[in-house]
């Protein structure tokens, strides 16, 4: 199987293309609840977008997009941006919206507004954008106002909450007068990858970056050029398709996977070995991309067996699926540096805790993650709290407990609307056991 485009890697190339010097194509991007919510923002502050069906016979489609009026071109009529629960809308857009000089109202859906915004806000008020509660104070809904030619400079902001507070400001930074120079004030940015991810992109679209003290990042002021760009897979909706293997003793074969990537699921080539699976890889034409293949384990009678490593640290928006494979295992495992998930889509801390529970297995909330110390056995309905990968954790679960039933499976069109269909493609082409 493959799967389809990163959602991390479509927003943020979606954004940069609206404040490029002119019309950039990205290619391959994702077509999901989230990729919508962020083109829509983008067309409600000016941008124009074209969808491309067959992007210069590559047979891929591409989304063309003509950049954001700024200030002192921009309309100045006020916009209204619509987050979903999409945290790369809700956090990448504002210093966007403050460049353009027009008056954004912010909202998002009622499990959005309990999604911790303060940093962002912080950043921009102290970059000298007005920003107004519509709600409580560091939450959706609020609106931006500025005058647009932000001067940017010096700003110290506690990331501590999310690794967007930073990506967000950096995405802005370039068309700062100023450039930016951004500090994080706390302990620990948590998935630092998606950190790197956003320098990355930065440094590919002609932006100057320079990430070598710790927490700190300077983006050189100057024009983005426009760009072409291709979206990789993404790697941590690759990881319920993977685990599957894991889970059930068998295999699962996947193509198209970057030999390079500063997405968080290129991780799982690590994690996979750790819980006992084998991970072979064989090398594809053009030599950029290798087909994975992940066999899972059988005991000696036959039941696929699941190994714990005991401790994962720091899995960031992989832990959903990680758990679900430690779930399944008899030994236990601890989840440790995740603190941060409790502002996910959902509390996924209290709600993984909940559903392991339901599901008959044992596990506890510690003060950075969670601890699951007995395997889930009984079928029951699982929630999903309008989370993609509550609702994948639930569908791996229901590979190895007979009678699970997930709870709106739908919620997966967030970052991945093909979810049931590829999942339901995965089990008929299963050889009956
Ligand atoms: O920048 C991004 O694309 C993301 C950053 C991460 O957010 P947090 O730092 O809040 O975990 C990640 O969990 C989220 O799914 C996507
Ligand atoms: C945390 C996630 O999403 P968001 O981009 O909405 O923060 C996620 O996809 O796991």
């Amino acid at each position: 199987m493959t799967v389809p485009a990163s959602k991390s890697l479509t927003n943020r190339y979606l954004l940069l293309a609206a404040l490029a010097e002119g019309p950039s194509v990205v290619v391959n991007a994702l077509e999901s609840r989230d990729s919508r919510l962020m083109l829509q923002a983008l067309e409600s502050l000016g941008a124009e977008v074209e969808h491309i069906e067959d992007w210069e016979g590559t047979g891929e489609a591409a989304v063309r997009l003509t950049p954001v009026p700024l200030a002192p071109e921009a309309s100045e009529a006020p916009a209204q941006v619509d987050c979903g629960l999409a945290g790369t809308v809700m956090r990448f857009l504002p210093a966007a919206a403050a460049l353009t000089g027009r008056r954004v109202a912010f909202d998002g859906d009622s499990e959005a507004r309990i999604r911790p915004m303060g940093a962002v806000l912080e950043g921009l008020s102290s970059l000298g954008a007005q920003i107004t509660d519509d709600g409580e104070p560091g939450y959706l809904p609020f609106t931006v106002e500025s005058p647009g030619d932000l001067e940017g400079g010096e700003v110290a902001i506690d990331a501590s909450a999310s690794s967007q507070f930073v990506s967000g400001l950096l995405l802005a930074g370039a068309r700062m007068r100023q450039g930016l120079r951004l500090r994080h004030t706390g302990q620990a940015v948590p998935s630092s990858e998606h950190v790197a991810m956003t320098v990355q992109v930065l440094r590919q679209a002609g932006v100057e970056v320079d990430d070598s003290e710790p927490f700190a990042w300077s983006v050189s002021p100057g024009p983005i050029p426009a760009f072409t760009a291709r979206v990789e897979p993404d790697l941590s909706n690759a990881g319920p398709f993977l685990v599957a293997a894991a889970a059930t003793g068998g295999e699962v074969t996947m193509r198209g996977w970057p030999k390079e990537s500063t997405q968080i699921g290129r991780r799982w080539t690590e994690l996979l070995p750790q819980f006992g699976a084998e991970v072979a890889t064989a090398e594809e034409p053009g030599g950029e991309t290798v087909t994975l293949t992940v066999r899972g384990v059988l005991a000696e009678d036959g039941t696929p067996r699941v190994h714990s490593p005991g401790t994962v640290d720091g899995t960031a928006e992989l832990t959903p699926t990680v758990a679900a494979l430690a779930a399944l295992s008899a030994e236990p495992t601890t989840f440790t540096s995740v603190e941060h998930l409790r502002g996910h889509e959902t509390d996924r801390l209290a709600a993984l805790v909940a559903e392991i529970r339901r599901l008959g297995g044992k596990a506890e909330e510690t003060a950075d993650g969670f601890r699951i110390t007995a395997p889930v056995r009984s079928g029951a309905t699982v929630l999903s709290y309008a989370d993609h990968r509550m609702a994948t954790f639930g569908a791996v679960l229901g590979l190895r407990v007979p009678e699970v039933l997930v709870e709106d499976i739908g919620c997966t069109s967030k970052t991945m609307p093909t979810f049931p269909e590829l999942w339901r493609s995965l089990i008929e082409e299963a050889p009956a056991a």
